[in-house]
């Protein structure tokens, strides 16, 4: 029987297959972070054991940083604690780390296919659930624990499970101004929060193969959202260009052997995935979450949903606390929903195109009176990229606020935070209670839907702007 791209990737890196345990997996990139590294480097220091590859292993600081005044030290005590940690750690056990002002640091998703770190084929843990953005390439890539970091970092191995195959197929064009995003927002809807759970998702389809690089990040980016252990897409010629050039990327002809190699990952035409859905691309549009997971989300073009008319009792009770949450009635349009702050950026869409995308619609515009929006890079250079191309001079004029590089307003581990009440748009990827600040309410939305929203102040497509151009993402 044929094989998965991602039962490929498991089985060429099993090191160790014993009857009645876990596989013991060889891991080629980790990723490190403040929040999840300080006690896995405590307990390696505990045991009087050294880092085994810090060759493979790559650190930077992104949750807990401000996006102001990054040159001052951190008010918050156990932010400037984390980050403190995360540098004595990185120097004592001789890992690269890129710190606050380097020219490398940023979100540690961003900035790994930023390097070339990131290739096809691999297998990447950080402790860190988004770890699953770096699937796009067609690795395979996966959050841990912080005791799976001391494992990783300790051995360069992780004991694991052979996960289920579901293969996600969106066929079909895309509609203007219908992006990555509402596609991974739209399967979420349909499959729910627990969909994925247990399995490896594969995105295919011509919807997919049809999408950069930036756009696969945002769709892998957000399998755990749906339940998923990660998710994947088969490395094609846009990975190869993406990758080509980029300073950890292979070079003359270890390139040509490694394009060779990549050209093998593909699911076998005779493959069995555990669960297929599939998706026409040209049915969709805009996505946005009225509720507090993101499987709670519906077209633009809908309202609130009205409780009683959920037939599970589970879903029924989750949408009314949801409502209570959120400050919503049953039947509002969505369009009629008044934001107060957009928040553009994260590691699911803060990338060079995503700015593009918003900026294209903001420029020459200024920002709704009574909304304020933040723009963050995703990593120093999104944010160098962005400037040499005049978006942050775009952003600004719109009355914007151009950020430095981190986590922000994604979750409330820095000062960007919503105060209680308060309600985002937000291109980040979870609306749970509380994620962007005590008493926020987040609307998950693509960074054409923020920056349309942005305008307006209230939930608004691209489409729905007076002087609508069509746009391609
Ligand atoms: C802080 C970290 C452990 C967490 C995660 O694992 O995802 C964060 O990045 C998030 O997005 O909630
Ligand atoms: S940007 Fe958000 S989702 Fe991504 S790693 Fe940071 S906190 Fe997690």
């Amino acid at each position: 029987m044929g094989r998965t791209l991602a039962q490929k990737v498991y089985e060429q890196h099993v090191v160790r297959r014993t009857a009645g345990e876990p596989d013991l997996l060889y891991i080629d990139l980790h990723l490190v972070h403040e929040v999840t590294s300080p006690q896995a480097f405590d307990g390696l220091r505990a045991a009087g054991r050294t880092v085994r590859r810090p060759d493979l292993t790559m650190a930077t600081e992104d949750h807990n940083v401000p996006t102001l005044d990054i040159l001052s030290p951190i008010a918050d005590p156990i932010s400037r604690a984390q980050v403190d940690a995360l540098r004595r750690n990185a120097a004592e056990f001789g890992i690269r780390l890129a710190p606050m002002g380097d020219r490398d640091q940023g979100i540690v998703h961003v900035i790994g296919p930023q390097l070339g770190l990131t290739q096809p084929g691999m297998t990447i843990v950080c402790g860190d659930s988004h770890t699953s953005t770096h699937g796009a390439f067609g690795a395979l890539a996966f959050g841990i624990g912080t005791s799976e970091v001391e494992h990783v970092l300790a051995t360069q191995t992780l004991p694991q499970l052979p996960a289920k195959q579901m293969a996600v197929t969106v066929d079909g064009e895309l509609p203007p101004g219908v992006s990555a995003k509402d596609v991974i927002l739209a399967v979420i809807a349909q499959i729910g929060t627990g969909g994925g759970q247990g399995h490896v998702i594969e995105y295919r389809g011509s919807a997919i193969r049809a999408l950069s690089m930036e756009a696969r990040m945002t769709i892998c980016n957000m399998s755990i959202e749906a339940g998923a252990r990660a998710g994947l897409i088969a490395p094609d010629q846009t990975t190869f260009d993406f990758l080509a050039g980029r300073p950890h990327a292979p070079q003359g002809a270890d390139w040509d052997a490694a394009v060779a190699h990549w050209s093998t990952l593909t699911t076998d035409e005779d493959a069995v995935f555990d669960h297929e859905v599939r998706i026409d691309a040209a049915s969709l549009t805009p996505y946005v979450t009225w509720g507090t997971n993101p499987g709670q989300g519906l077209p633009i073009d809908a309202a609130v949903p009205d409780p009683a008319t959920i037939a599970d009792e589970n879903e029924r009770r989750a949408a009314e606390s949801a409502l209570a949450y959120m400050g919503l009635t049953a039947g509002t349009p969505l369009r009629e929903i008044d934001v107060d702050t957009v928040f553009l950026g994260s590691c699911t869409n803060g990338r060079i195109e995503d700015l593009r995308v918003a900026a294209a619609l903001l420029k020459g515009k200024h920002v709704d009176a009574n909304t304020r929006m933040l723009v963050v890079p995703g990593s120093v250079q999104v944010k160098l990229q962005a400037e040499a191309e005049g978006l942050d001079q775009v952003f600004m004029d719109a009355g914007a606020e151009w950020r430095g590089a981190g986590c922000s307003m994604c979750l409330g581990m820095n000062p960007d935070q919503l105060k209680p009440g308060e309600r985002s748009a937000s291109t980040s990827n979870r609306n749970f209670q509380g994620r962007q600040g005590k008493g926020g309410r987040t609307h998950l939305v693509s960074p054409a839907v923020a920056a349309a929203t942005a305008l307006t102040g209230r939930l608004t497509a691209p489409a729905d702007l007076p002087d609508a151009t069509p746009i391609g993402v």
